[in-house]
């Protein structure tokens, strides 16, 4: 079974290594929507795989680090791609939440990634 818990945050970036002339080399803001998935059995007795408020509490030290934050200050963002944001959550969370599968960014409604950890790349 695959659960899952969405969170959104305000934040703001700019990507350093994009081309002379791109937009995004300006500083500008999103509201970043982050899914976390995790995969397990559904206990018989508890019938869920995992409490949603233990998803939100190994989520809340990360949210506290991003929200309203801008993003390329933070060690290992310093060119937050919606990639590299993936990335850097799933070091900080696997640690925590051994039962991390997927996580999700939306960096707009119409654009983001899924990251599946680093053994599927
Ligand atoms: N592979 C990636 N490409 C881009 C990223 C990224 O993280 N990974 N990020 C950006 C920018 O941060 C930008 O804010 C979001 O990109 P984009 O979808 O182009 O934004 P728009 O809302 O302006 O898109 P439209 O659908 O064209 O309106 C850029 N690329
Ligand atoms: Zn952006």
């Amino acid at each position: 079974m695959d659960l899952f818990k969405s969170f959104t945050f305000e934040a703001a970036h700019r990507l350093p290594n994009v081309p002379e002339g791109h937009k995004c080399a300006r500083l500008h803001g999103h509201s970043f929507n982050v899914e976390i998935h995790v995969r397990g059995s559904v206990g018989e007795q508890s019938g869920w795989v995992m409490d949603f408020s233990a998803l939100k509490a190994a989520f809340q030290p990360i949210y506290e680090c991003l929200d309203h934050h801008y993003l390329n200050e933070i060690e290992g963002l310093e060119n937050p791609t919606s990639e590299r944001l993936a990335e850097w959550i799933w070091r900080e969370l696997a640690p925590r939440l051994p039962q991390l599968s997927e996580i999700v960014i939306r960096e707009t409604c119409t654009s983001g990634c899924r990251y599946f950890g680093p053994t599927a790349a």
